[in-house]
């Protein structure tokens, strides 16, 4: 069973030719491994078809600078080749395994303050007997238990904008989020990738008379392990879904996600911007239904609480994956993002936005940063988004009003104008006669290629068969317009440059 899926590399539109994976459901663990648990197989498409041979590559790391794994699909490896492999994996591992930091860690917190020291060369907290491995290194000295409580702020961010892009909420966002969750009535939050969420919730439980939630954090930067216990913390590659300590991290898992002590889950993820949304997709479809096995019988009907954080022009693409699913108008911002700051005039305002199964009219939006209850569309919007009579809806997508066109028969971006040469409302100095229409790999005209059902295989699998379905749902309630602010094209023209140099050095 085959689930085609198109790269990001395509975001910009152009007609240039896509690197897309290929999930075979069930079959990630028979990839061969790279340091950072299976590969994912990739193909080179061009027009809709296979163009070449397909090959293997690292599922998390979009720069070959950080994980270098290449096999071809069909290629024969020698035994020797295939211990030699293992053995780099091995190497690859973190320096200690988790059950040693966390004996380190106990070690730690024993130690007299003068001797609490953090080495920021090799972010890590140092027992008295490895200070003579890092004389010559940074270190900060007197590391107090507040500075151990937020290890957000004391690891330096990730900032391989290729594959970490570790940026970090806001307090705002944070707390937003977090009161958001105890309103709801939630218990435990499984946090994928949002290291500083799992830190603010253990705060919170800390300060006397709140209700205790739990947290689980899953991300693939191991520096957490060393504050956190394997209850707490569990090294996982969010693309492949792997957990890197193998099956006693995903018993923890699996304890977390049963509510069998009736403390309701939500699990909330903020990946890599630059991730492919479909083995994102496909990875929290895998932890949805893991979660209902673990329910009784009549709840397995119910789905998964899941927030999804990503920015807002990957709607269609995330629901395609998942069409229960809907963007609230929350702008999420980060402490360590240039761009991306909340209330900032025009483009500055953040473009990253929360995506829920959970009915948006139960998320209240704060109403002191101008957010509203918009009654006709039973959801929280944000202050300048109107609520549009001929489309029926509150129709803005980046906190702009946006403005309707009867020739387009939709609302379009307020910089944009209606021309007639190329049909359609576009920015004023587009390059005319050139936008693409419809759909590049079949030419339909009703869909853009990420929604061509020629681009999912006959036997699709769940995920596939879903995305079909809210295809025409998607044409018809929620036309996205796919075109993008200068800065996001900006965004995109860089990340498809460095992904053409990449495809260069691939092929
Ligand atoms: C955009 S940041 C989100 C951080 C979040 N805003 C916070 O403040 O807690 C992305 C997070 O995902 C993690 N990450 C990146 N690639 C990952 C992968 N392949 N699997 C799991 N986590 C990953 C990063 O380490 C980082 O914590
Ligand atoms: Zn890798
Ligand atoms: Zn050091
Ligand atoms: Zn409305
Ligand atoms: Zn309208
Ligand atoms: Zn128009
Ligand atoms: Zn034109």
């Amino acid at each position: 069973m085959c689930w085609m899926i198109m790269d990001t590399a395509d975001m910009s539109g152009s007609e240039s030719t896509g690197i897309e994976v290929i999930l075979k459901e069930g079959e990630f663990g028979n990839n061969p491994f790279c340091p950072h648990g299976p590969t994912m197989l990739f193909v080179k498409m061009s027009k809709g078809e296979q163009q070449g041979r397909a090959f293997y590559a690292c599922s998390a790391c979009r720069d070959r600078k950080d994980c270098n794994f290449f096999q071809w699909e069909d290629e024969k490896i020698s035994k020797d080749r295939l211990l030699a492999r293992e053995e780099e994996n091995k190497a690859k591992q973190p320096p200690f395994t988790h059950s040693d930091y966390c004996s380190r860690y106990l070690q730690f917190i024993s130690l007299p303050l003068e001797q609490k020291r953090f080495c920021q060369d090799c972010q890590l907290l140092l027992l008295p007997e490895d200070w003579a491995k890092h004389t010559t290194h940074n270190i900060l000295p007197d590391i107090t238990t507040s500075q151990l409580r937020r290890p957000s702020q004391l690891l330096c961010p990730l900032e391989n904008k290729k594959t970490n892009a570790q940026y970090l909420f806001a307090d705002r966002s944070c707390h937003f989020l977090l009161n958001l969750f105890a309103a709801l009535g939630f218990r435990k939050v499984l946090c994928v990738g949002t290291p500083r969420l799992h830190e603010l919730i253990k705060i919170r439980n800390m300060c006397g008379d709140n209700q205790i939630i739990k947290s689980l954090l899953l991300d693939i930067d191991f520096r957490y392990s060393q504050f956190y216990t394997e209850d707490e913390f569990c090294h996982y590659n969010m693309f492949n879904h792997h957990f890197f300590n193998g099956k006693a991290a995903e018993d923890v898992f699996n304890s977390f996600l049963s509510e069998g002590d009736g403390a309701k889950v939500v699990m909330v993820a903020d990946p890599p911007f630059g991730g492919l949304v479909k083995p994102l997709a496909y990875s929290f479809a895998l932890i949805s239904s893991k979660w209902k096995t673990l329910q009784p019988p009549d709840k397995r009907s119910q789905e998964m609480p899941m927030f999804w954080i990503f920015p807002y022009f990957f709607e269609s693409r995330i629901l395609e994956c998942f069409p229960t699913f809907s963007m609230l108008d929350y702008q999420v911002d980060y402490d360590n993002h240039p761009l991306y700051k909340h209330g900032k005039t025009g483009r500055r305002q953040s473009p990253v936005r929360m995506f829920t199964n959970l009915c948006p009219k139960l998320m209240a939006l704060p109403a002191e940063e101008g957010y509203r209850f918009c009654s006709l569309c039973q959801r929280y919007v944000s202050s300048e988004n109107k609520h549009c009579l001929t489309c029926n809806a509150c129709t803005s997508k980046d906190g702009r009003s946006w403005k309707h066109c009867s020739l387009c028969n939709k609302c379009v971006k307020p910089s944009w104008v209606h021309c007639t040469i190329c049909n359609q409302c576009a920015l004023k100095d587009h390059p005319c006669g050139k936008l693409t229409v419809g759909c590049f790999i079949c030419k339909g005209a009703d869909h853009k290629r990420r929604a061509c059902p020629k681009a999912f295989s006959s036997k699709d699998t769940r995920l596939g068969k879903q995305a079909a379905g809210k295809k025409a749902k998607v044409g018809a309630e929620k036309d996205v317009p796919c075109k993008q602010t200068a800065g996001e094209k900006r965004a995109a023209g860089i990340r498809l440059k460095k992904r053409r140099k990449k495809k260069r050095k691939i092929a």
